[in-house]
């Protein structure tokens, strides 16, 4: 992260555009809690401080870390989705289904537990889940269930993700949102897929929400789970431990990410030094069944309301 020292007792962090285009700071006052804010909020906040002058000096060398012809939007040429919109299914995939579990009468707390027989095979609950408002093995139905992410301007690897709220273990973070393709298509974006299933992949190159910059760390803080919902797979990222405000959120790409290698930057005591470089994926022809007819005009008729939910935000 870039640390522009603007005097001895404030920090800008690192800086990023608002949804209202707006560019803000993330300024760090001694130990308090650092904060967004606009170059105005933080003139006018501060504007009884003695050293004003020397601040506003240092501040305006700050904009000038950013050279004018870069690329200041991150959603700039993407579109942000609420849901994944669908161009391919496996109709061979088989993607388990929600029952009604029994946590009620093993009076569990909840149903995000091992005991939880949807829970255990990777599923969500329904709204029938008779433990009710108790269930919390609802993440992704949950309309606005994702917290606020923020995407700041790293030092080493262009945009991250940040939030300014702490997560703690296990918690729910954010769904990887973006067009759902198959994997045998070589031309999507290796950077930006992630699997879904055997043969599926989220393509999040353009379609996408704010999950598409998280960065790759070999002690990552997050960690992405496939889930099953309404019999579809959803990919969601959860806390593999407690999450600071204001600390990189970071997952481990894995050995099936791109493959060309890059040097990582991660700097963990354990970096790999490297990250991608997997070997060509083989299509194996008679691991993948052609849908029938009936199958593909079921799946058009599918996929077209789908395109249809899929509202861009
Ligand atoms: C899915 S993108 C992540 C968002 C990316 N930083 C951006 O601004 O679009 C993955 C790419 O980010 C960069 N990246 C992510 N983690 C990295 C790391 N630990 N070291 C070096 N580069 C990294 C690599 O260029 C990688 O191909």
């Amino acid at each position: 992260m870039n640390q522009l020292s603007v005097s001895r007792r404030y920090k800008i962090l690192t800086t990023r555009i608002s949804m209202n285009s707006q560019r803000q700071f993330l300024l760090k006052r001694g130990n308090c809690k650092a904060q967004w804010l606009t170059v105005e909020e933080i003139e006018s906040r501060y504007q009884n401080l003695n050293n004003l002058n020397e601040f506003r000096e240092k501040f305006r060398k700050g904009f000038s870390i950013i050279p004018d012809n870069d690329q200041i939007d991150p959603f700039e040429n993407l579109i942000q989705v609420q849901s994944n919109c669908y161009k391919f299914f496996d109709v061979n995939e088989c993607i388990p289904t929600a029952s009604i579990c029994n946590c009620k009468n093993n009076n569990s707390s909840d149903c995000l537990n091992e005991g939880c027989e949807n829970f255990s095979r990777g599923v969500e609950c329904t709204p029938l889940c008779l433990m009710g408002d108790d269930c919390s093995n609802r993440h992704l139905q949950i309309i606005n269930n994702e917290k606020d992410l923020d995407v700041f301007r790293t030092k080493q690897y262009n945009w991250g993700v940040i939030t300014d709220i702490d997560f703690h273990k296990d918690d729910f973070i954010a769904e990887y949102k973006g067009i759902v393709q198959s994997c045998y298509d070589r031309t999507i974006s290796q950077i930006y897929s992630m699997d879904l299933g055997r043969t599926s992949v989220i393509d999040a190159s353009r379609w996408c929400n704010a999950t598409r910059f998280l960065n790759h760390c070999c002690i990552p803080n997050a960690q992405s789970n496939l889930r099953a919902v309404d019999g579809l797979w959803r990919l969601a990222f959860f806390a593999l431990r407690k999450i600071e405000a204001n600390e990189e959120i970071t997952i481990d790409y894995g050995k099936s990410y791109s493959q060309n290698a890059e040097i990582c930057y991660c700097q963990a005591p354990n970096c790999a030094g490297i990250i991608g470089g997997k070997k060509e994926f083989e299509f194996n022809p008679n691991k993948w069944n052609e849908p029938s007819n009936e199958q593909t005009q079921f799946l058009k008729r599918f996929f077209a309301e789908k395109l249809w939910e899929t509202i861009p935000i």
